[in-house]
């Protein structure tokens, strides 16, 4: 039976350390959130980041704006939170509305304030490996690898998605990490040829039940991005979890794994804008 690796306790723990790093600071790290829209799930997310942010000492400002707000409106904002002293982290919850262009955005948005790392600038500087600050979700994969020993080097290492915030720098990282990786996306024929070579194997998706324990070698380390609600409203991730555990060496959970670590490494980021102003 595999190991669960445990994202939630693992983020706990790095809140608990930064908590006590901010206490030796001479000012507040801040976070300013925007939310454009409701969206149910987005909103879910915004509430979990301000508890966290309240737990590790930081200031956080939450910005609600209408689903109808102008890009001029938007982009007004982020110029004023570009200038404020008392923002060190700017995160614009994605995805925006659709007549929002999230590239323009995304661009706005002054690359020493960017804690999700994805202005061009910081996916520039990661991708030639002297990052500012790392992508939360793929750096929180690699943090649960790191702190459970799991060595990357010379693993094949197999990632399902290729989307700019997930899968393309999960790649980077592990490649960085000298694993030898394979990027499958909907265009691959026959993923389980790919995902059955797979050392470590990680699923960003967005489909239930995409990996079943049949396309997962013995031994295999199983990381499970992706959050969806399954038929119950439960969230679940891409991994037939109950079946693949069996087969996997180390597998994590949906919720309690991934999830928790990218929150754990947004405050990171925002530890780190803080220290560098
Ligand atoms: N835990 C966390 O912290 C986070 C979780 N997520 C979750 O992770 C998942 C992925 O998110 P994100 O990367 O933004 O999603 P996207 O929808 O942007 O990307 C999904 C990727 O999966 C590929 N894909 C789709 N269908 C298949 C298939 N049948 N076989 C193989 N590949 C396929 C797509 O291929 P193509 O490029 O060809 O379209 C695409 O590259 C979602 O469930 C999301 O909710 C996201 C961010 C953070
Ligand atoms: N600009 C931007 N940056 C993001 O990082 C970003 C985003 N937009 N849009 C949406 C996705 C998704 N995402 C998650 C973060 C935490 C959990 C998380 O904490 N999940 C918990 C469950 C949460 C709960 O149950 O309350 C878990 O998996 O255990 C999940 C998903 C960040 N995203």
């Amino acid at each position: 039976m595999a190991i669960i690796l445990d994202g939630k306790a693992l983020a706990e723990q790095t809140r608990q350390r930064i908590a006590q790093e901010v206490t030796t600071l001479s000012r507040q790290p801040g976070l300013a959130v925007i939310l454009v829209g409701d969206d149910p799930a987005s909103r879910l997310y915004v509430s979990n980041k301000e508890k966290d942010c309240a737990q590790c000492g930081f200031k956080s400002f939450e910005h609600r704006m209408a689903a109808d707000t102008t890009e001029a409106e938007l982009l007004a904002l982020i110029a004023e939170l570009n200038t404020n002293d008392d923002v060190d982290g700017i995160l614009v919850q994605l995805p925006l509305p659709k007549h929002l262009n999230e590239e323009m955005v995304i661009q706005s948005i002054a690359p020493e304030k960017d804690v999700d790392a994805f202005h061009p600038y910081n996916v520039g500087r990661m991708s030639q490996g002297k990052p500012v600050f790392l992508p939360c979700t793929p750096a929180g994969v690699m943090a649960i690898l790191k702190a459970y020993d799991i060595d990357v080097a010379g693993k094949d290492c197999v990632v399902i998605g290729r989307s700019n915030i997930v899968g393309k720098p999960m790649g980077m990282l592990l490649t960085q990490a000298n694993g030898t990786v394979t990027i499958c996306h909907s265009r691959t024929p026959n993923l389980a040829e790919y995902t059955k070579r797979a050392d470590i194997l990680v699923a960003a998706v967005g489909r239930e039940g995409l990996v079943r324990a049949d396309m997962v070698k013995e031994g295999a380390v199983v990381i499970d991005v992706a959050m969806n609600r399954n038929a119950a409203g439960k969230f679940c991730g891409d991994v037939d979890f109950e079946a693949v555990k069996a087969v996997a060496s180390h597998i994590t959970p949906v919720p309690g794994g991934v999830g928790p670590m990218t929150r754990a490494l947004l405050l990171e980021n925002i530890l780190t804008a803080a220290k560098r102003k």
